[in-house]
């Protein structure tokens, strides 16, 4: 599990860190930490071009001391100071000491020559989009060929919500300390971050603001049957999806189920035909949900259309004192009566993307975490906000973001094999908030899985399910053709 803290959060630990720790000894587990890393991704020192960006805080500190240690191993350093007069100064007297260069916004030519370009403008303590001189630095130095690692958080970058601002710092590495910020994994602050370090700085942290499930974890809430298991043991799921002219999202969400937990699987609906000639394996009836039989949990929505008979079967299936998973169509309608979701006992599980998130009347600024979790509180239903780095919001404030995943996924139909896994796993007994999160962690992974083979389309990511599931299991996974 990475536990995921607010910049408030890391902040506050770190001074009670500061009262106990003599001082600068924290700035200097930071930046030995940061050169570490440098010195590994680059994978030498000596003639290695270094231009450090540096900041009036303890974010230009930590570049500055890091410089230091690259310039004493050989490295040539340009430190170019934004702010001369506020610049950190005992790590600007260590990069002096270290013989490294010390420049000016007004005499830093050759910005763009660098073979490593470390962003020491703003870490947590950075507000809103950058100041002229740092944005236009910042343009300057990633116009070259140098890596560019980020210390800390990008600067531009919200360490809480991920918002970018315009010219934030685009790192392909951030080294964060103390603990990895949201913002570093979610929405478009994932994608400025590039690869996160973390150095560890022995922080007291309280409890996370959010989480991201590793495989370990998902493979130790997803058990293999035992010897006293039968189909109906595991978990039966039921699913209501597709429609006899648009049958495709009832085979998938179906056979999704079947490959994630494959116990039993029900389908109930008017894509019985194409769902019974797709997986026999099924127990496909064309009536309502509520004659189904016993199952443990209903998926309901996806391609089921949006008429009076699919309004009919969605109160149905709320009705019922079951775990629902509510997607696609059913989300479209659900907009109309919200009270159906929050009149209800059981566990209720939303999977909108970005335009059924608004259509549900919710908004959906850059803070996704935020979105989602208000959205979960009101409607006290788990709320899985699809897209790059989906976020799993749970009514009592639980948090997941995921970190599988490809841009590949971005196809047809890939939603509706989403809402099948999680159902799966819903219909186990876990509890919603990680069905959602686990679900999503594996959809993420079969997508990697399929994509290695280049474009996927959906049905190719419910053939890779049980790979993922292997692969989290500790296995290299292998698809079934
Ligand atoms: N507090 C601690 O014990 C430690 C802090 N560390 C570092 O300290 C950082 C936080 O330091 P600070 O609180 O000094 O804050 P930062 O260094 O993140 O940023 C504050 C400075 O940036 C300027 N600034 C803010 N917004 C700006 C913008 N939009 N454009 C240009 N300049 C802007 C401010 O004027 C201020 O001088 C962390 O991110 C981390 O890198 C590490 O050294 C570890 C130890
Ligand atoms: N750019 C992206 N990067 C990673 N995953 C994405 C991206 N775009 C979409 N996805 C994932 O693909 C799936 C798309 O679901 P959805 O929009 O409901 O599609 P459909 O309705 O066609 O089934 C979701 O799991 C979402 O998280
Ligand atoms: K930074």
């Amino acid at each position: 599990m990475t536990d995921l803290h607010t910049a408030d959060q890391v902040r506050a630990a770190e001074a009670v860190a500061l009262a106990r720790t003599p001082e600068g000894a924290l700035m200097q587990r930071a930046a030995t930490g940061l050169a570490t890393v440098c010195l590994r991704l680059a994978g030498r020192a000596v003639g290695l071009r270094v231009t450090l960006l540096v900041g009036s805080g303890d974010n230009g500190g930590d570049a500055l001391w890091a410089g230091a240690t690259l310039a004493r191993r050989g490295a040539a350093v340009t430190g170019l100071l934004l702010d001369p007069d506020r610049a950190h100064p005992a790590g600007l007297a260590a990069l002096r000491r270290a013989g490294a260069r010390v420049v000016t916004a007004a005499d830093a030519a050759g910005l763009d020559r660098a073979d490593l370009v470390l962003d020491g403008i703003t870490g947590i303590g950075g507000r809103g989009g950058l100041r002229p001189a740092a944005a236009d630095a910042v343009g300057r130095a990633v116009a070259g060929p140098g890596l560019l690692v980020a210390v800390d958080v990008p600067s531009g970058v919200d360490a809480d919500t991920g918002v970018v601002e315009d010219g934030a710092f685009p790192a392909q590495h951030t080294v964060t300390f103390g603990a990895v910020k949201p913002g570093l994994v979610v929405g478009e602050g994932r994608g400025h971050a590039g690869v996160v370090h973390l150095v560890d700085l022995g922080l007291e942290l309280g409890p996370p603001a959010a989480r991201q499930l590793t495989d370990g974890d998902v493979a130790a809430l997803l058990p293999d049957p035992g010897a006293g298991d039968d189909k109906y043991s595991q978990g039966v799921v039921g699913i209501h999806a597709g429609s006899a002219t648009y049958p495709g999202a009832g085979v998938l969400c179906t056979g999704a189920a079947l490959r994630t937990r494959p116990g039993l699987v029900r389908y109930a609906g008017t894509a019985a035909e194409g769902v019974r000639a797709a997986w026999p394996e099924a127990i496909v009836s064309s009536g309502r949900p509520a004659d189904a039989g016993r199952v443990q949990a209903w998926v309901v929505g996806p391609g089921g259309g949006t008429d009076d008979e699919a309004r009919d079967v969605l109160a149905e299936v709320l009705a019922l004192d079951l775990p629902v998973l509510v997607d696609a169509d059913g989300l479209t309608l659900l907009a109309d009566d919200l009270d159906l979701v929050r009149h209800r006992s059981a566990p209720t599980v939303l999977t909108p993307h970005d335009r059924e998130f608004t259509r549900l009347g919710f908004d959906l600024a850059g803070d996704r975490i935020g979105a989602a979790r208000s959205a979960a509180a009101d409607l006290g239903a788990v709320v899985l906000l699809k897209g790059d780095a989906t976020v799993v919001a749970g009514p009592d404030g639980t948090t997941f973001v995921n970190g599988t995943g490809t841009p590949w996924l971005a196809t047809a139909g890939t939603g509706d094999v989403l809402s099948g896994v999680v159902g799966a796993l819903l219909a186990t007994g876990l509890p919603a908030v990680e069905a959602a999160a686990a679900g999503a962690h594996l959809h993420g992974r079969a997508g990697q899985l399929a994509a290695a083979g280049g474009p996927l389309i959906a049905s190719d990511l419910v053939r890779h399910l049980p790979a993922a599931v292997h692969r989290v299991q500790g296995g290299l996974g292998h698809s079934r053709a």
